[in-house]
């Protein structure tokens, strides 16, 4: 694999950027246009041997190509099932576990970073898993164009990107435009489940979140964390330097 990965706007924001160098077709000086803002860099990580020979084996039945249309999910999986959604799985430690833990629904992922699709793809080959799919693609474009209103049975967002600096905070993932788009996708009584370890993040999460019309909190506050998340290696690290995580769950009313 080897594509790239098209920028998207999150939710409604725009970025007027004036250090962004002008490229072609520019604006005149002084007046500024909306740029994409992405939730992601593009990090530099090396596709190990073994996930190499994972998308060469496992690519073509398990990720599913970026198309700018509603994806039929019963023929993309094989079978009729509930899906959930997750966002950015990292090296899809948590998504193996909880695929595995939960063979009646089906998983849609989406992931930019090209070794953790590797990394996902080895997993689904050694754990046998058959309720994966994965959009190697901007989740934002995802969530816009292929999934149907009222689609998803749940939606996983683990430990996103925290952006710590202030001038960063327009990248984060959680914020209104992005919150209403991904509650409009949850059927009734679908669930938003997210968890970070950085408390300011997990503070706007609760605002935000708390402020969409079409979500109820099933806690008063932070949630504990649902059994089928698991403790990661990265979250025990932090959990052993006294570091704290906080999840959400919210349910589509
Ligand atoms: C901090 S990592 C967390 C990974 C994983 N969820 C975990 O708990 O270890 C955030 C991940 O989200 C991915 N990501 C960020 N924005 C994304 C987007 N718009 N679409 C798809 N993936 C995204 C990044 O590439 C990164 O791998």
């Amino acid at each position: 694999m080897g594509g790239t990965v098209a920028p998207s706007t999150i939710g409604t924001v725009t970025d007027t950027d004036p250090s962004s160098p002008p490229g072609p077709g520019a604006a005149p000086e002084g007046v500024t246009h909306p740029r994409a803002i992405r939730s992601f860099v593009r990090r530099a990580g090396r596709t190990t041997t073994g996930q190499a020979k994972a998308f060469e084996t496992l690519g073509p039945a398990f990720i599913i190509p970026y198309r700018a249309a509603p994806l039929d999910f019963a023929a993309a999986f094989g079978r009729d099932a509930p899906v959930v959604l997750e966002i950015g799985f990292g090296m899809g430690e948590a998504t193996a576990h909880i695929a595995e833990l939960m063979p009646g629904t089906n998983f849609l992922c989406c992931e930019v970073h090209e070794p953790g699709v590797g990394a996902l793809l080895k997993r689904i080959g050694e754990k046998g898993l058959t309720n994966i799919r994965i959009v190697a693609h901007d989740a934002v474009e995802v969530l816009e164009h292929m999934l149907p209103a009222q689609s998803l049975a749940g939606a996983h967002i683990f430990f996103p990107d925290p952006w710590h600096k202030l001038r960063h905070h327009k990248r984060r993932l959680i914020q209104p435009p992005l919150v209403a788009k991904l509650a409009s996708r949850l059927a009734p009584g679908g669930y938003l489940h997210c968890a970070t370890d950085w408390q300011p993040y997990a503070q706007q999460m609760l605002e935000v979140i708390g402020a969409e019309p079409l979500l109820q909190n099933t806690a008063a506050g932070y949630a504990e964390r649902p059994h089928y998340r698991p403790l990661t290696k990265f979250e025990n690290r932090g959990l052993k330097l006294g570091h704290g995580v906080w999840d959400l769950v919210f349910r589509r009313r």
